[in-house]
């Protein structure tokens, strides 16, 4: 048996000795010929909501699992946080290799990855401006790893180490390269792999699907999901979700599956950038939750060239919670550019472009200009924007869709890494497109329609103003 299969059925009759149920309706499969790593396809017709296999809680990975969570203090992973409590506890797990529950677990899980934390500097210059390569955060995990995780190891290093001989200096070496890669790789494969695993008995609200709210969705410890994880995703051909019960987490199919089908996942509706951050890939059904990112850096270099900055206003924005770091422009069909707009970034450029007295009035209130009302300034000002932003990147569209065409096939992962990049930065660049012609055309309607207005007014004042001259 090739060492991939043979990983894969270690993996599967470890499982099974864990207490999980699997269908023999479906099958973890080698999809490497596709690209696709490992994933799991139907070998027979399967019905709506029937059970593809079902985890006992006790074989999650996770530090409420883990003996490691048993051994040091609460308090010290209430400080760590979820996401580095879980890498602390993934290392430990990996590190004891044999000795861990999770070892055969392991061997199924990568090694290698294509996440933009593992992307060469040549190859992230590809994604050119787009604003992605800024939510990396490798030198900010990079910083977190030294001073949260390595100190923690040190301090605890007999447990950590299981009391070997060497535990004192296991734990001086944590701190070297080599294993703040393996920090990355752990926590590349809890962004990648882990769930957010809701409570056997939910103390949180669940709407009628059973979802949590988001701010309840950011309190629920994450979990890698032997199994549930095996599993890929597709934007539009979602026939699988994970079902959370009291000593069980189960899988059923969404709708009937056919035999050679394969079974998928939702990773939601990220934009292509996102997905390649996260998941290390992108298809071209993912291009429908595209978004292009407006810095708010940006958005204050165009208003203090429009001499409309204003300290005082920005600060009056962010009270009343307007004022992020950047702001989306998305992409939608057919395209409807206040559908596409954030109505943050419409709030925030109307509030600037106001008079003074209206300012002043709407403040006294409380209140914000309504996001679904643009002015022809704002549009204007939205048009300049968008511009730009354009300006950011260093190739223009019609460049890289020339370039695209003349490419063969990508053999190298450089080569693939560039292509890929290419479609992230192209489909960023088609929506701004869109919304520039958008806007210039809103910016000379509303333009027209105010004038028309201001004239009809001022038609209508020296109507009555003749009225009374007349009388
Ligand atoms: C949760 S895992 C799924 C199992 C994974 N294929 C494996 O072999 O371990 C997520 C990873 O699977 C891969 N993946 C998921 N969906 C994919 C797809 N539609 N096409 C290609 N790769 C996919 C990506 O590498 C992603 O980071």
């Amino acid at each position: 048996m090739d060492p991939f299969a043979e990983a894969s059925a270690a993996f599967l009759a470890w499982l099974k000795h864990s207490g999980a149920l699997i269908s023999s309706k479906s099958e973890l499969k080698d999809l490497r010929n596709i690209g696709a790593g490992r994933g799991v396809v139907a070998t027979q017709n399967i019905a709506e909501d029937e059970l593809l296999f079902r985890i006992p809680r006790s074989a999650i990975l996770s530090v409420e699992n883990s003996t490691l969570s048993k051994e040091i203090p609460k308090a010290t992973f209430e400080h760590l946080g979820p996401w580095l409590s879980l890498i602390l506890v993934m290392l430990y797990e990996y590190l004891n290799q044999d000795a861990s529950n999770w070892a055969l677990y392991f061997r199924v899980l990568p090694s290698e990855f294509n996440t933009l934390m593992f992307w060469e500097d040549d190859e992230l210059a590809e994604l050119q401006a787009s604003a992605v390569v800024q939510k990396i955060g490798k030198k900010g995990a990079d910083g977190m790893f030294v001073k949260e995780l390595v100190p923690v190891i040190k301090e605890f290093a007999q447990i950590f180490f299981s009391s070997n001989e060497e535990a004192i200096e296991r734990a001086e070496e944590m701190a070297q390269p080599q294993n703040i890669l393996l920090m990355h790789k752990m926590g590349s494969l809890i962004m990648a792999y882990a769930f957010d695993v809701e409570p056997a008995s939910p103390e949180k609200d669940v709407d009628e699907e059973g979802y949590a709210s988001e701010d309840e969705d950011e309190a629920l410890p994450k979990g890698m999901v032997p199994m549930a994880d095996m599993l890929n995703a597709d934007a539009d051909r979602n026939n699988a979700r994970l079902f959370y019960e009291e000593e069980h987490l189960s899988m059923k199919a969404l709708k009937p599956i056919k035999a050679g089908e394969e079974i998928f996942n939702d990773y939601g509706p990220l934009p292509r950038s996102d997905l390649l951050r996260r998941y290390g890939y992108i298809t071209d059904n993912y291009a429908q939750y595209d978004v292009v990112e407006i810095p708010h850096d940006l958005v204050t270099e165009v208003a203090v060239n429009a001499r409309v900055f204003s300290e005082s206003r920005l600060e009056y924005l962010d009270e009343q919670g307007v004022i992020d770091t950047g702001y989306d422009i998305s992409t939608n069909t057919p395209f409807d550019i206040h559908e596409s707009l954030s109505p943050e970034l419409i709030v925030l450029v109307e509030t600037l472009l106001l008079p003074d007295v209206e300012y002043e009035r709407l403040k006294r209130k409380g209140k914000l200009p309504k996001p679904e009302k643009m002015s022809a300034k704002g549009a204007d000002f939205l048009h300049k924007l968008v511009r730009a932003r354009i300006q950011q990147y260093p190739t223009n569209l019609e460049e890289d869709m020339r370039s695209a065409n003349g490419e063969a096939g990508h053999s190298t992962l450089k080569e693939r890494r560039f292509a890929t990049a290419k479609c992230v930065r192209v489909g960023e660049k088609k929506i701004l497109q869109v919304a520039k012609k958008a806007l210039a055309e809103l910016a000379k309607e509303e333009a027209h329609t105010s004038a028309g207005m201001k004239r009809q007014a001022e038609e209508m004042e020296l109507g009555s103003g003749k009225r009374q001259e007349s009388r």
